[in-house]
Order: C-alpha cells, then structure tokens, then sequence
C-alpha cells in the first residue's frame, strides 16, 4: 500500500477584524459593568464544516485573540458542545472540574464557576461562556440568566451570522484552492476525511466492472463492486446520503460496518464512504453538497464548451475595446450575457462599502420600474433585496419561486424566479449581477455555479481593462483635493490621499503577487495595527504601491499615509535625525526654525520610511526606540525636551538587502530583526510574467485615458515579446517602455510587435550607455577577455545576479562577443574564461537569463 503524507492543511487561525473586536470588548465591558469584575469570557463559534466548536475571542487570558482552539462538537464531549444542543443557557455555581467534560477547562483556565448562552440563528450557531475564576468575587444569580441571553441574543447575533459565513467561506476557499491544486483521488479522500473527521473510502468506477476503493493513505486492492451499483441505481438524486449501508453492501464484496453512513454522488459513478456517524445538519448537508460538486467537476474535467470560451474571448476584447463610459459597458456587458445564458431579465448593481449602498447600474429585458438606489438593509438590519442577500451572503444565490422568498422585492411582476451572484475583484465584493426567468423553477444549481463563474470573470475583466481604476481615481482626485488643503509638508516629507488602492495595485490574482495581496490582507484584518512591516523589492517593482494598498485598506486609511525618503539625505545624521523626530530652533546650524518630524505629523495615520537602509546607524538606535513602542511613540525633537507622543504606524520599504548592511556593519542588528518581524516581499516582474499582460493593459488604460478618443489594440505578440524580456528596472521600467513605445513607435493606436521591439530597443542603449565601473574607456566584452579563466563567471555571472548588471549590459555583452566570433558561441565563451566542461552552463545562464541571441544574425 502507498502512503502519502497529507497535503492538505486548514490555516488554524482565522483573523477576527477589529470591529468584531470593538462588539465584543463592549459587550464584555457592559455585563461587567453589571455583573462584577470577575467574569471571564469566551466566543465559541460553530463550525459546520469540520463539525467543532472553535473559540473566536477569549478575554480570559492576556493576549486577545488566542490560537483557533477547537473542540469536537458531540453532546457529551464538553460542557460548551452540550451547551450547543440546549435551549437554555447552561449555568454552574460550582464546577466540578474533575467531570470528563471538564476536560478542556481543565486544561486552559480552570473556572470556578461557569455560565454559557446561546447565539441562536435557525439553530444554535455560538456560544458565549463566562467564567467566574474566584468564587468569592461572582455576583451572577440563576435569574440574571434569561435577560444576559437577551442580551447576547440581541447584541452578538449579527457578528455571529457574519463571522460564521466568514467561517465556512474560508475554509471552503482553502478547501477550492487545494482541490484545484492538488486533484487526485487520494487527495480526494484526505481532503473529507479532514472536514469531516471521519475515515473516508472512496470507490472510483475504472473500467467495465472494475472499481477501486482509495483510503486516505493510499491505494486499497480492486474490488467488485456490482451490487453496490446496482442498489443505487434507481436513485434519482445525484447526492445523497444515506444510513442504510449495511443493506446496500451486505452482500457485496464491500466491507459491511454497521457504523457506516454514506455520502454517494453518483454521476461518474463514484461513491464515497465515510466510517462513523455524519452529523446531517441542514448545514452540513449544504456544504457537503458543495464540495461534492466542486469534486465532480475535477473528476469529469470537462473542457470548457466552445461558446464560453468564445464568451470569454468576446468579453475580454469588448471591454477594452469599446467607449469606456461604465454605464455603456455594463448595459453591454447584461445585454449580451442574459441570453447567452437563458434567461428573460437581467439586473447588474454595483456595492458601495462606504454608503453600504447598492447602485442599480443596468437592466436587461421588460422592466417598467426605473433604475434606483437602495441602502443594503432596512431598518431592522434586514436585508432590502436578492442582492443585499447575497452581499451579505458573499455567496450565490438560487431563487426558485420568487412569491416565496423572505428577500425578494417585487421590482418585475413578470419575474418568477432567479439566480443572484456577487461580482469579486480579488475577493472583495464589488456588485451583483442577477438573471431572471418567466418561470418557476427555471434555474438549478448549475447554473448558479456558471453565473458565479461569468460573475469572476467579468470582475477580471474589468480589473484588466482598468475600468475599476477609473471609479478609484475619480473618487481618490475628489478626496484628494480636499486633503491637499489641510496638509503643507516640506518637500521630503508629504502626504498622499488615497494615491492607490487594491483596485490599481495590479497583479495575477493566481500568480506571484498572490501572496502579496494574502499578506495585506492578513496584516491587515489581525486587528494589529500597532504592527510594523518592511516592505522589500527590487527597485520599481511597487514597494511605494503596496505601502499605499496596506495603509488606504487598514483602519487608519481615513487620513493621508506620511512618507518620507532617506535616499536623498547624503548619510546627514542631523537631517535625517530632524525629518524622523522634528528640531527645536537652533538645535544645529541651519536650524532656524522649529520643524515638526513625519513621526509626529503621522499622528493616526501611518508612516511609510522608504529607503530605511539610508539611515545613518547613529539615528537606527533612536529609530529603533520607537518602533519597540506600542501604538503610542514617545520620542523627544532633536534639541527639545518635551516628550512627544504620537500614534502611528510604521511601514519601511528598502530595495537594499538589509542582512548584507548588517554585515558591512551598517545597519544595526538589533533594528534589523525589529524589522524583519512582518515582511512583504515583492517578487520581480520577471518572476511574475503572468502580471505582464495585465500591466500591459492598465497602462494603456491610463494612456487612453489622456488621449480623448484614443482606443490602443494590442497583439499577442507584442506581449510575447515583452515577456521575454528580464526587466531588471521591474514595473517602472515596463511602463516607460510601453509609455516610449505608444509615443514614438505607434500608428492608430496598435501597439504592434515591432513598435514594442523599437521600444525595448531604446531602453536597452540607455542601459548599455550608463556608467558602469567596468565600462569606463573600453566596451565590457574587451574587459572580460582580458580577466582570464572564469572571467565571465566572476565579472558577468556574478554581478548580473547581484543586480550591479543590467540586463541590458549583459545582452550587449552577448552582441558584442558574437560579432567578434561572427556567431560562434564556443569562441565567445573561450575569449571571456568559459572552461569547455563550462560551456553548456553558460549557454544555460544565456538562456535563463534572456540573452541568448540568435547567432544567425551575426553570421553575415
Ligand atoms: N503592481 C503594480 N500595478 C500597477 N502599477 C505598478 C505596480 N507596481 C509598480 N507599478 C508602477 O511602477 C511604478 C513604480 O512603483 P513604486 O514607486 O511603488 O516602486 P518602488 O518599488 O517603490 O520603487 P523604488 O524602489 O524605486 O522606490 C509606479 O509608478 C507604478 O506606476
């Protein structure tokens, strides 16, 4: 038998955002203002999914958000899972900590006594439990119960509901992401055997009357499996599960077990067994569901049918190639996608986050009612629509009979049922886009997946047609403004309003900058914003961009992001010290005024230092004293004596490698591993290539946007060959040569192939015409030959990937040893030091480094 290791993991822990937070803490300061001191307090939360309990928020301890603890949900295992099956909530004077459902207080906080409520939605979703760790002190009485359950009931429902989609959307997001990463059948089977704590055995028809059954470790032996078939056969539903195994197998070669439930999905004939006793909560059953369906669609793998592809096709090239009034767009966009899907009407709305409003954008089909606004929820916090529903959902949504569905508002009486899904850009929700029919029940959960994924796809597109942009900028100039009247900072320091967003920060949403947008994310949802974090890449590749992204996301985007630069001080310690902390007049000679620092102008907001490798080490130890500071930085103005004191948060970018200062001995240690507690790397453009054609169409976007009237078209070619180019200058580079290429090198707006060659062209000269050390007087080539053996290793190789070599320098390098050699690559490599047991290698690194260059051209 094969053993394979699991692969598959969930993230323990999932990060509660601080308005969560802020409802708990007031909530706990409330009861305690009325009940004592003494209570401890824990948020349990259920989770379908794997079927436990997990705690969310504990404040019995110091530390505010404890690692995801979880306990099993069965009755019996624990005080709080048997709490979950109550109606009422569950109070001891005197725990007995001995009792074996004691087991997991006894192991963490050891209360004395103990009360939990229930959060109840349709049924018992959390729990919140309050302790009382010394008896004398607990003044809780048996009749306080019922109205501290109204309480909970009426203040914690709403984060419970939200926190518990959130819950089951992040696990079922993991869960996606892995199946797609990792699709074979054992995973398969490791994958339900970790959601649903059960040992799974999954049976895969292979051909004929053959099958095979895969346990969670590996391959078990084939087996006849007929009369299992043949006793689901007149089963109509494709899903379903069932406790009647032992009827089903008890002839079959299948290993009867009494304790054996089942979970058969049956097209493809493939059947999947769990061992133990599923607990078919409506819930469970639905997420279950799911799953199976995302599983059936890996096993099957169809191709995408002709039609999609060639809808996907068609969208990409109207979007970026029609009027780009977003209106038009959307109307276009609805028209065209109602019936290709087959539906009788269409609504598209966008969401505002800000107004929590949603904007009826475009319709399609006979609607008599004219377009309009409607906050997301009434005054009872119910939602107003389908789609408020399904915002607040974040999920799809399948009406079968409109007259019968608690969300549905009648702005079509023709309308009889519908389908309703969000639209995402990099997982935030940014509208909806709904499809209805004349009939009932004219749409199933197909098609609800094929809408969610239509709605994906628009959400691409209209990320890469920077049409989102262009709604960010408007928005972002109008704030803009008014910033700009309230701040007047010297010319290092300035501060910049909403410069950019998620929205223009632009990258594959599967590829490398994927982890660049997770670790915002995160960082940002941890609730910590007393966090510094470094920022490193190379230079251009986005470091300023991301800074902007972390901040304009987090809490303290309200107010404009302090930035400041130290490459520009000259290594001064008195500049550097009086930009970081301020100066008092007179504090050194041109000190003639007083001068306030970024730190305290950043008061509530954040400050990015950019270049914090430029910090002389005489001003890291003053640095590092603030950063070792919570929220609250107290520092004193160089030459002052007050204390000042300022909330901010630090980011710090460099394109430098730290570590190599530390070494040369200047930059601290100490300050060194401050920073390196929250890193962002952000790859190259070369290790993200799949972010070229995006770039490609953002800064034609922006371009287009300059030029009235002006539509660029752009062939595959012309990106082929910008992705074959290394970019040692990264996104900054890859703009100037689209910018240089659209300027100088287009007719009618076509970027063509060669107009984006002639473009790299230049660039390449400017590179090769810099000044590098080694280039002074005589051409790189002739210096390389004269350095003898390995020469080309030590001179060329080494440098190149240390960055002091361009890629520019090293193809020209290329061109002039071929045409010395006259396009002989074994004399080139002789004439640099290249060893003939060397010479593969180095046409390797030629190749892998981009500058292989046909030696035909140099033959003539
Ligand atoms: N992911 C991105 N999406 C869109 N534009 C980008 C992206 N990354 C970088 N850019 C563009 O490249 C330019 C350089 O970005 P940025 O200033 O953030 O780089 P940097 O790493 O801070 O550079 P430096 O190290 O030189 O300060 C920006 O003007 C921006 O237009």
């Amino acid at each position: 038998m094969q053993s394979v290791t699991a692969p598959f993991q969930f993230e323990s822990n999932l990060a509660l955002p601080q308005q969560e937070i802020d409802v708990f803490q007031k909530f706990i300061h409330e009861i305690r203002g009325i009940y004592g001191e003494d209570w401890g307090f824990v948020f349990d939360i259920k989770d379908n999914i794997s079927q436990v309990l997990r705690c969310i928020y504990s404040d019995t301890h110091d530390s505010k958000l404890l690692p995801l603890g979880h306990i099993p949900i069965a009755a019996n295992l624990s005080w709080r899972s048997m709490a979950l099956t109550m109606q009422e909530p569950l109070f001891f004077d005197s725990l007995d900590l001995d009792d074996p459902r004691s087991f997991y207080l006894q192991r963490t906080i050891r209360p004395r006594q103990m009360a939990v409520f229930q959060i109840k939605a349709d049924a018992n979703i959390g729990l919140v439990s309050m302790f009382g760790l010394k008896e004398s002190k607990v003044t809780i009485r048996e009749q306080d119960l019922a109205s501290i359950q109204h309480r909970c009931q009426e203040q914690l429902l709403v984060v419970f509901q939200k926190l518990s989609w959130r819950l089951e959307q992040h696990v079922m997001d993991q869960a996606t992401r892995a199946i797609r990463q990792q699709e074979t059948p054992i995973f398969i089977c490791q994958l339900f055997n970790r959601l649903l704590e059960l040992p799974v055995l999954l049976i895969r028809r292979l051909n004929g009357d053959t099958y095979q059954a895969l346990n969670q470790s590996g391959l078990e032996d084939d087996f006849d499996c007929n009369r299992l078939l043949f006793n689901l056969k007149d089963r109509e539903q494709q899903v379903f599960f069932t406790a009647e195994w032992q009827h089903i197998t008890k002839d079959s070669s299948f290993p009867p077990d009494q304790t054996m439930t089942g979970i058969v999905f049956k097209p493809g004939n493939t059947i999947l067994l769990c061992k133990g006793v599923v607990r078919l909560t409506g819930r469970t059953k639905d997420n279950i569901f799911h799953y199976i369906e995302q599983i059936e669609k890996l096993l099957k793998r169809k191709p995408v049918p002709i039609s999609t592809l060639s809808f996907l096709v068609y969208l990409q090239h109207w979007v970026r190639s029609q009027d780009r009034d977003i209106n038009v767009i959307f109307q276009h966009l609805i028209d065209t996608l109602v019936p290709f899907l087959g539906a009788d009407f269409g609504t598209l709305a966008l969401y505002s986050r800000e107004q929590n409003r949603l904007m009826f954008v475009s319709q399609a089909g006979e609607f008599t009612n004219p377009l309009k606004d409607l906050p997301l929820v009434d005054k009872n916090g119910e939602p107003t629509s389908i789609a408020a529903h399904v915002i607040r959902m974040n999920k799809p949504y399948l009406v079968p009979d409109v007259r019968k569905d608690r969300y549905y508002r009648a702005f079509n009486p023709a309308i009889r049922s519908e389908i309703c899904a969000p639209i995402r850009v990099r997982g935030e929700i940014i509208g909806v886009f709904s499809i209805s029919s004349r009939e009932l029940h004219h749409f199933h959960q197909l098609e609800l997946g094929k809408l969610l994924f239509y709605c994906d796809q628009i959400g691409i597109a209209l990320l890469q047609a920077g049409i989102l942009d262009k709604a960010f900028t408007e928005t972002e100039e109008a704030q803009k403004q008014a910033q700009d009247v309230r701040f007047g900072f010297d010319q290092h320091t300035h501060a910049k309003e909403v410069q950019y967003t998620f929205g223009n920060l632009v990258g594959h949403p599967q590829g490398a900058m994927r982890a660049v947008f997770d670790a915002i994310h995160k960082i940002n949802n941890s609730g910590r914003e007393d966090l510094n974090v470094l920022i490193t890449g190379e230079t251009g590749c986005g470091k300023e961009m991301v800074s902007f992204a972390l901040h304009n996301s987090s809490q303290r985007g309200k107010k404009p992001m302090v930035v400041t630069n130290f490459a520009s001080f000259g290594g001064d310690p008195n500049l550097i010290q009086s930009e970081l902390f301020g100066h008092e007049k007179g504090s050194f000679s041109g000190a003639t005024n007083r001068r306030i620092g970024c730190i305290e102008q950043a008061h509530e907001t954040t400050l990015l230092i950019d270049e914090v490798g430029d910090i002389v080490p005489s001003v890291q130890i003053k640095l590092l004293r603030v950063l070792q500071q919570g929220n609250n930085k107290k520092f004193q103005r160089l030459g002052g004596q007050d204390h000042i004191s300022s909330n901010v948060r630090v980011l710090a970018a460099t394109h430098q490698n730290l570590w190599n200062l530390v070494e040369q001995g200047k930059f601290r240690e100490d300050l060194f591993y401050r920073l390196q507690t929250l890193v962002i790397r952000i790859p190259p453009l070369r290790e993200r290539l799949e972010d070229i054609p995006l770039l490609l169409t953002h800064f034609c976007a922006r371009y287009e946007r300059k030029v009235a009237g002006l539509k660029i078209q752009t062939s595959n070619r012309a990106v082929q060959t910008l992705q074959d180019y290394a970019w040692p200058g990264n996104v900054r580079q890859l703009e100037a040569v689209i910018n240089r290429a659209l300027v100088m090198f287009s007719e009618n707006g076509e970027l063509t192939e060669e107009a984006v060659k002639r473009s790299l062209a230049a660039e390449m000269r400017h590179a090769a015409s810099g000044p590098p050390a080694q280039q002074s007087g005589t051409s790189l080539f002739r210096q390389v030959c004269k350095g003898g053996e390995n020469a080309f290793w030590e001179h060329i190789q080494k440098p190149y990937r240390n960055h002091d070599l361009t890629h520019g320098q090293l193809v020209e390098l290329v061109r002039e040893a071929l045409t010395e050699s006259k396009g002989s690559y074994k004399q080139a490599a002789a004439a640099m030091g290249v060893a003939e047991s060397d010479y593969n290698r180095f046409l390797d690194f030629l190749k892998n480094s981009r500058a292989k260059l046909d030696y035909r051209e140099f033959r003539r």
